[in-house]
C-alpha cells in the first residue's frame, strides 16, 4: 500500500506493546537535518509515549544514511543490552546514481546487521524523489516515519521477548 493511502502515524487501531522494559537506540543521519530531526522527534516522542524510560533511549548521530549500517553494527556489538536499533535517515534523489547506491546499501546493510545479531534493526529511512515528499513523511500530510519506526521497534522488541 502506498504511503499516500496510509498515514504513517496512524496506529490507533493496533495493539502497541508497553516499552517500560526496553532499551532502544536511535541512530540519526545528519544529512537533510531538518527532515531527520523531525523523524527523530517523532520516534523519541512515540517511544516515551509508550512507556520507554528516557534513560533507556540511546540517541546517536551519524554523518549520512550510508553510515547507519555501521553504527547499528557497532552499537549491537558493544552494547548487548539493546532491545532494538532504530535507523533514521533521509535520502533525496540528486542528479546522479548515488541515490540508488546509498538506498540499496542501507536497506541491505541494516537487514544483514539485524539478522547477524538477531535483534530488530528498523529501517526508518525516507528515500524520496524530492524534498517535498520527505517533508510530507516527516510530520507532514502523510504522518511521520519516525513514529512508524518507533512503533515497529516496540512491536519487534516484544516479538523477540515473547519467543
Ligand atoms: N545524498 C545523501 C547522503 N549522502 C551521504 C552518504 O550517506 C554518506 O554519508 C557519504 O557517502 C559518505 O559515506 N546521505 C543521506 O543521508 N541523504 C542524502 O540525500
Ligand atoms: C543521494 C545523494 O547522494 C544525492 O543527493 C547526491 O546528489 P548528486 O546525485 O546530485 O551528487
Amino acid at each position: 500500500m502506498a504511503t499516500h493511502l496510509k498515514n504513517l502515524s496512524d496506529f490507533s487501531h493496533t495493539t502497541i506493546p508497553n516499552g517500560a522494559d526496553y532499551k532502544i537506540a536511535i541512530v540519526v543521519a545528519e544529512w537533510n537535518a531538518k527532515i531527520t530531526g523531525a523523524l527523530y522527534q517523532g520516534a523519541f516522542d512515540t517511544l516515551i509515549k509508550h512507556g520507554v524510560k528516557e534513560e533507556n533511549v540511546i540517541s546517536m548521530p551519524v554523518p549520512g544514511s550510508f553510515e547507519l549500517t555501521s553504527a547499528a553494527e557497532i552499537l549491537l556489538t558493544k552494547n548487548n543490552g539493546l532491545d532494538a536499533v532504530i535507523c533514521l535517515g533521509c535520502v533525496i534523489q540528486g542528479d546522479t546514481k548515488h541515490f540508488d547506491f546509498i538506498c540499496d546499501a542501507v536497506a541491505n546493510g541494516v537487514t544483514n546487521v539485524s539478522i547477524k545479531h538477531s535483534k530488530p534493526v528498523i529501517f526508518g529511512v525516507l528515500t524520496t524523489n524530492d524534498e517535498q515528499q520527505a517533508i510530507d513523511r516527516a510530520g507532514g500530510k502523510h504522518g511521520n516515519k519516525g513514529d512508524e519506526a518507533a512503533i515497529t521497534a516496540l512491536k519487534m522488541a516484544h516479538f523477540s521477548a515473547s519467543i
